[in-house]
């Protein structure tokens, strides 16, 4: 089963543009609750352009209520900036996905390298870390065969496929030869995870047009999106896109 958390980052980044707190993050994150969402994603930034302090805290507590005891809290950074490790301590969420971001990146735009030994210990470091704290722990990661097969090395539980050069690909038709050649890398990319025992997410630039064919490959156990979603919210609103997006999901 794949399950569906909803990246709040773009809900929080328009709330910042004014004094005040519409929209409301909290509320808006119930309501992709209430709509079926499985788990809800944040990505705190050094610069707080978007999910502030404050919003991890709140979210956590309600994330802990015993009314969705079933549902995740994903928090994605960078371990080696700012705050991150100890807002993952004081939040305790159910997976920690490590982003290799600088701080003034626009977005995210790479995955780990683990390119030698030193960032390997390093990354491991700070895997052991959060899993003390009871979360699982996911890399972001591009497609790339040699990176993934060191991830094992670090003592993360999953991958999260960077799906940015998936969605591009699809962009311009999901059955052209260059779509075809993309999913392909990525659906062995996936297997190779697999194969190492590693549990595999997926996100960035998911959407509602390339979502059902990214999920033709076997057992990604996670899609986590934003910003397309949250633009699809404009339109639709919150619950109904939720739906939406829940509606492409396989249900095995
Ligand atoms: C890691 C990733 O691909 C996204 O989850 C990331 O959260 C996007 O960050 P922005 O919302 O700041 O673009
Ligand atoms: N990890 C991907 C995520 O949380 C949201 O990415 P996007 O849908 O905002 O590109």
């Amino acid at each position: 089963m794949t399950t569906l958390s909803v990246n709040v980052n773009k809900i929080a980044l328009l709330r910042n543009t004014r004094t005040g707190e519409t929209p409301d993050v909290l509320r808006l994150s119930r309501l992709a609750l209430e709509a079926g969402a499985h788990g809800i994603t944040v990505h705190p930034r050094p610069d707080e352009r978007h999910i502030r302090r404050y919003d991890v805290t709140h979210l956590a507590a309600m994330l802990h209520e015993p009314a969705w005891a079933d549902r995740e809290f994903n928090i994605e950074g960078n371990p080696f900036l700012g705050a991150y490790v100890e807002l993952c301590r004081e939040a305790k969420p159910d997976q920690c996905t490590l982003v290799p971001d600088s701080p003034d990146q626009r977005t995210s735009d790479h995955g780990w390298q683990l390119a030698d030994d030193t960032e390997i210990k390093q990354v491991t470091t700070a895997v052991a870390e959060l899993k003390a704290i009871g979360s699982r722990v996911s890399l972001f990661m591009d497609p790339d065969p040699a990176a993934i097969e060191r991830v094992p090395q670090t003592g993360a539980d999953r991958i999260e496929l960077y799906t940015e050069a998936y969605a591009d690909a699809m962009a311009g038709g999901l059955d052209t030869a260059s779509a075809q050649a993309v999913h392909r890398q990525y659906a062995d990319a996936a297997a190779l995870a697999q194969q190492l025992g590693l549990g595999v997410n997926g996100g960035h630039d998911l959407n509602l047009h390339n979502l059902a064919r990214f999920l033709t490959i076997p057992d990604i156990l996670e899609v986590s999106i934003g910003h397309a979603l949250i633009a699809d919210a404009l339109e639709l609103g919150l619950a109904e896109t939720v739906r939406a997006y829940l509606a492409l999901l396989p249900t095995s």
